[in-house]
């Protein structure tokens, strides 16, 4: 879900200026830059009716200068949490704090300042058909009263910086999905936040683009020290620009940690079925996946291999463990946070002589396995 709101890194006209953007409060290098504690909200409730609760009892931090994605289903509450850190919504019960700064306790000026320090972006960009690029970009240093040569000197290098420079007249209507993108990016890093919220934002671009993007926020996260909170319901988001991540389910967390410990060994059901749509298995094997194996089946194993195991010749090894039988299905290396990491999902017999041998090779060589379901 993405909220229209163009103006919502606008600062206030009465003390924007050129002055230097005021810092929310004297921020402690170890806190954290975002803190939810025992969060939760609830929509409709009304003269003693309970209403619906979307987040239930929400603890979690954003470490300062981290990526951090919050991954879910549709419904799972990820909108609701991020509205929570722009004040966009109020938490029911519980404290939400950006960089110490209680966000519930904010007065309307105090939440055009904290607008000024969170920069958004969007699924669906929400840039204004009638402006250009520039004037896209300049739009919040606009409303805030900042003068057209500081808004020049301004927006022009945010334009370089997200690989626009040649697009300034450019309409939206002239744009591809992934320059929109660009300028909704740019928009958000126009009032220098120390903090940048994303919605979905490569949701709607082919996966090259949304590469490309994902690309983009990374260098601006390294180059600038800017925290990010990026919502999403793809494990390849996460997985490709996350340092940390957590899961929510019906509006709670139910795993969080660093990206490669939660990809290397999801705990929860959630995590683990985000991941198998991450494998890019065919469909007709992910539709056809059971809990519960019937005689005659196949189980399909994802094996994980990092650190020491990540370059060994297991595969071989176990294809010989257990004959010829083994299919591999899907699989390759690659890099979570600079560590290598390589994932194989193949299937074998699940009778049960079979599958003792294969987890007593397991154990012996420390290879890390997750059951993803049974096949006929
Ligand atoms: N203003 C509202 N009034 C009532 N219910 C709401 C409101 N906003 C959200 N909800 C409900 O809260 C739950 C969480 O919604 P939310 O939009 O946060 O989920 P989400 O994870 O962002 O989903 P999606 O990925 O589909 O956008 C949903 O069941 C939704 O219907």
């Amino acid at each position: 879900m993405t909220i229209p709101n163009a103006a919502a890194n606008a600062a206030p006209p009465e003390e924007a200026g050129q002055a230097p953007i005021r810092p929310l409060a004297a921020s402690t290098a170890a806190a954290p830059m975002v803190a939810f504690e025992a969060v939760t909200k609830r929509f409709g409730e009304a003269g003693g009716k309970p209403g619906f609760t979307a987040l239930d009892g929400i603890d979690f931090t954003v470490a300062r200068g981290a990526i951090t994605g919050i991954i879910g289903r549709s419904g799972a509450g990820k909108s609701t949490l991020i509205r929570l850190v722009n004040g966009l919504e109020k938490a029911s019960s519980g404290r939400v704090t950006v960089d110490g700064v209680e966000v519930g306790g904010l007065s309307e000026h105090g939440l055009r300042d904290l607008r000024r320090q969170v920069g958004m972006i969007f699924q669906h960009f929400n840039l204004l058909t009638s402006r250009t690029a520039f004037d896209n970009v300049a739009l919040p240093l606009e409303i805030a009263g900042v003068d057209k040569k500081t808004i020049r000197d301004k927006v022009t290098p945010l334009l370089d910086l997200v690989g626009l420079g040649d697009k300034a007249g450019r309409y939206p209507s002239e744009l591809s999905g992934g320059q929109k993108q660009r300028v909704g990016i740019a928009r958000a890093l126009a009032t220098s936040p120390k903090l940048l919220l994303s919605d979905e934002a490569t949701s709607a671009l082919d996966p090259e683009t949304t590469q490309s993007i994902l690309e983009l926020l990374k260098r601006i996260n390294a180059e600038l020290g800017l925290t990010v909170l990026l919502i999403t319901h793809e494990m390849e988001v996460v997985k490709e620009i996350a340092t940390d991540v957590a899961v929510i389910d019906r509006g709670r967390i139910v795993e969080a940690g660093s990206t490669f410990d939660v990809y290397a060994s999801p705990k929860h059901e959630t995590t683990r079925t985000l991941l198998a749509t991450a494998l890019k298995l065919p469909e007709w094997l992910r539709n056809g996946l059971k809990a519960q194996p019937s005689v005659g089946d196949r189980v399909l194993v994802r094996l994980v291999f990092f650190g020491e195991t990540a370059f060994k010749p297991l595969t071989g090894r176990l294809v010989s463990e257990l004959g010829s039988d083994v299919n591999i299905l899907a699989g390759g290396i690659e890099e979570i946070g600079g560590k290598p990491f390589g994932s194989l999902v193949v299937s074998y017999s699940a009778a049960p002589d079979v599958v003792e041998r294969a987890n007593r090779f397991y154990a012996e060589t420390g290879l890390s396995t997750e059951v993803l379901g049974y096949v006929a």
